[in-house]
């Protein structure tokens, strides 16, 4: 059986997008069925307009799909991702989370694999409350959360087993450590979902 992926994430400038969209490509390479999903923009379009880098972000992904509560249905698995605001989950995202509650009320959104990613400008800005804060949703969705741990060597080099954090700094393309932990978050959280379905 081909395990069904959704990635649901919200970007202001793009480090999250391309965490995403990285998740993306493991996934498909694992042999996963993948919906790569943002959520919708609910900032004012002044502010966005007002800060350029938000605004090319907002026109690179004009035109690609924008998640609804469906495709959590349709899921076997989740990744949800968010840049970390002041510590926690951004509104954009959670704006969407609080969408899912006719599924949630159905138990629709249980019994599937849920895990997540942040990015953030500093090391010590949040990401973990952030992570933390997507397990807390994630459990009351009953879901299964899978947090990478230290279940790989390489994630002594990221150090976050609660999931996976870009800390941006002043750059922010990801760099060979940030691919690895983002691929070994994916594919643990496939292997799991497979194993619930065998
Ligand atoms: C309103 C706002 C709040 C932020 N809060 C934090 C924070 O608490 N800690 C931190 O390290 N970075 C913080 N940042 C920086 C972002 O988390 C960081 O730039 C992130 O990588 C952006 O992701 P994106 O490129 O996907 O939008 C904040 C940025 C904004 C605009």
């Amino acid at each position: 059986m081909t395990t069904k992926l959704a990635i649901v994430y919200y970007s202001s400038y793009g480090t999250t997008h391309a965490m995403a969209q990285r998740v993306a490509e493991a996934a498909e390479k694992h042999g996963a069925e993948v919906r790569l999903r943002h959520v919708a923009e609910t900032a004012p379009a002044e502010v966005v307009e007002g800060q350029e880098a938000w605004a090319a972000h907002r026109r690179e992904v004009e035109d690609q799909p924008v998640a609804s509560p469906d495709d959590l249905d349709w899921a076997d698995a989740v990744v949800f991702g968010s840049p970390t605001r002041y510590g926690h989950v951004t509104s954009q995202l959670q704006a969407f989370i609080d969408t899912l509650g006719p599924l949630w009320s159905q138990g629709r959104l249980a019994d599937k694999v849920y895990t997540a990613f942040t990015s953030s400008q500093t090391k010590h800005g949040g990401q973990e409350s952030t992570l933390l804060a997507m397990h807390t949703t994630f459990a009351h969705f009953g879901g299964v959360i899978v947090p990478p741990g230290y279940t790989d060597q390489l994630k002594f080099n990221d150090g976050n087993p609660y999931g996976v954090g870009k800390v941006t700094g002043q750059s922010t393309d990801l760099d060979d450590d940030d691919h690895a932990a983002l691929d070994h978050l994916v594919v643990r959280a496939l292997t799991v979902a497979e194993k619930l379905a065998a």
